[in-house]
C-alpha cells in the first residue's frame, strides 16, 4: 500500500471512548503510540493511521469519506444522522459492529421538586440538551411540544440557572443528576461505542485490512465476554454441573488419576460465571474450580 493508501481510522481524541479505543485497537494487533499533542498517530506494522479528533466530528468525517473507519458512540452517530438528512447533507455509513464500550443512556431527568407523571408533564416547557434531534423524535412522535435550550456541556446546571425545565442527557451511574438535584424520568434512547465504515469505494486491499481487523474485534470482543473454566465433578453430576456452565454445552473432559468416580472438566463460557454459580457448583460436588480470562478467541 501507497503511504495515502493507509487505512484511515478516526477515534476520540480525549474522553469516555479514546482509552477504550486505543486499548481495542492495540488488542487487535495495531502498534502504535499516541503523543498527546498529535493528532495523527501512524501504527508501526500496519497501513493504518489513527486520527484523534473530538468524538462529534467523527461520524461527519466518515459520512463525508474523509476517514475510512470511525469509533464512536451511537448516540452521536444517530443525533449526526438525523441533522445531516434534514440539511440533506451526506449522511450515509456501515455500521460494522457494536462494541463492548461507552454504554450510557440518554435521559429525561427533572428537578427533585418537579411532579413528574409521564413525558405529557413537559408540554410547552424548555428542555436543556446536547442532542436537540433525538429529543425532537421522541417528542414529536409522543406529539409533545416543547421548547429547546442548545447546551453543548454542563447540562445538568440548566435547571438550576433558570436556563430550562428539565433536560436530556447522557446518563451512567446518575451521579452527575443526583449532584445537581434532578433525577432521571424517561430514557429516550440506550447507547453504546460502535465502529462505522465509509460507504465510499474501497480498494481490495484496504478492504482486506478492514475484514482482517473486523474479525480480530470479533475475537477480542468474544474473548472479553468469556471465560475458561476448569473444575472436577462427580461423574453422576456431570450433566447438571454442565448444564449450569453458560454456552458450554460441549466442554471437554478428562479422567483424573485414581479416581474413577470424578472428571476434569474444561470449558469455555460465554459468560462471566457468578459467585451464586459457583456457590451451586459446589453444592453439586464440583471442586477445584478454576474461572480464567481469555486472551484471544478465533474460529
Ligand atoms: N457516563 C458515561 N458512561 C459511559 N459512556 C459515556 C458516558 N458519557 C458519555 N458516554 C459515551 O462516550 C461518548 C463521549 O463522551 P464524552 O463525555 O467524552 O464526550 P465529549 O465531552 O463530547 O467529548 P469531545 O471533547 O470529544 O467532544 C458519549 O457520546 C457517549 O457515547
Ligand atoms: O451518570 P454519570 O455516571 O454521572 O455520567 C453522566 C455524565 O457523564 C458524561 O459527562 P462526562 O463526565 O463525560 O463529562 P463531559 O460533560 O465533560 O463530557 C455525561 O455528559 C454526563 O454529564
Ligand atoms: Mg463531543
Amino acid at each position: 500500500m501507497t503511504a495515502s493508501n493507509r487505512l484511515r481510522i478516526a477515534i476520540q481524541k480525549s474522553g469516555r471512548l479514546s482509552e477504550e479505543s486505543q486499548k481495542l485497537l492495540k488488542k487487535c494487533g495495531v502498534k502504535f503510540n499516541v503523543n498527546e499533542q498529535r493528532l495523527i498517530a501512524h501504527a508501526d506494522n500496519m497501513p493504518i493511521d489513527l486520527l484523534r479528533v473530538r468524538d462529534d466530528d467523527i461520524p461527519g468525517l466518515v459520512m463525508d469519506g474523509v476517514v475510512d473507519l470511525g469509533i464512536i458512540g451511537e448516540n452521536v452517530l444517530e443525533e449526526e444522522e438525523i441533522e445531516r438528512q434534514s440539511l440533506g447533507m451526506p449522511s450515509e455509513y456501515q455500521k460494522l459492529k457494536q462494541l463492548d464500550f461507552g454504554g450510557c443512556r440518554l435521559s429525561l431527568a427533572v428537578p427533585k421538586e418537579f411532579t413528574y407523571q409521564d413525558a405529557y408533564s413537559l408540554e410547552g416547557l424548555r428542555i436543556a440538551t446536547s442532542y436537540p434531534n433525538l429529543l425532537r423524535r421522541f417528542m414529536q412522535n409522543k406529539g409533545i411540544n416543547f421548547r429547546s435550550c442548545l447546551l453543548k456541556g454542563s447540562v445538568e446546571v440548566a435547571p438550576r440557572a433558570g436556563l430550562a425545565d428539565g433536560i436530556c442527557d447522557l446518563v451512567s451511574t446518575g451521579a452527575t443528576l443526583e449532584a445537581n438535584g434532578l433525577y432521571e424520568t424517561e430514557v429516550i434512547y440506550r447507547s453504546m461505542a460502535c465502529i462505522i465504515q465509509s460507504q465510499q469505494p474501497q480498494s481490495d486491499e484496504k478492504q482486506q485490512l478492514i475484514d482482517t481487523l473486523l474479525s480480530r474485534i470479533n475475537g477480542v470482543i468474544r474473548a472479553r465476554g468469556s471465560k475458561y473454566i476448569l473444575l472436577h465433578a462427580p461423574v453422576d453430576a456431570l450433566e447438571q454441573i454442565v448444564a449450569l456452565l453458560p454456552g458450554a454445552e460441549n466442554p471437554t473432559v478428562l479422567p483424573l488419576k485414581n479416581d474413577t468416580s470424578r472428571v476434569a472438566v474444561h470449558a469455555v463460557s460465554s459468560e462471566d460465571l457468578f459467585w451464586d454459580t459457583m456457590e451451586q457448583l459446589t453444592s453439586l460436588g464440583a471442586s477445584s474450580i478454576l474461572v480464567m480470562p481469555i486472551e484471544k478467541m478465533m474460529g
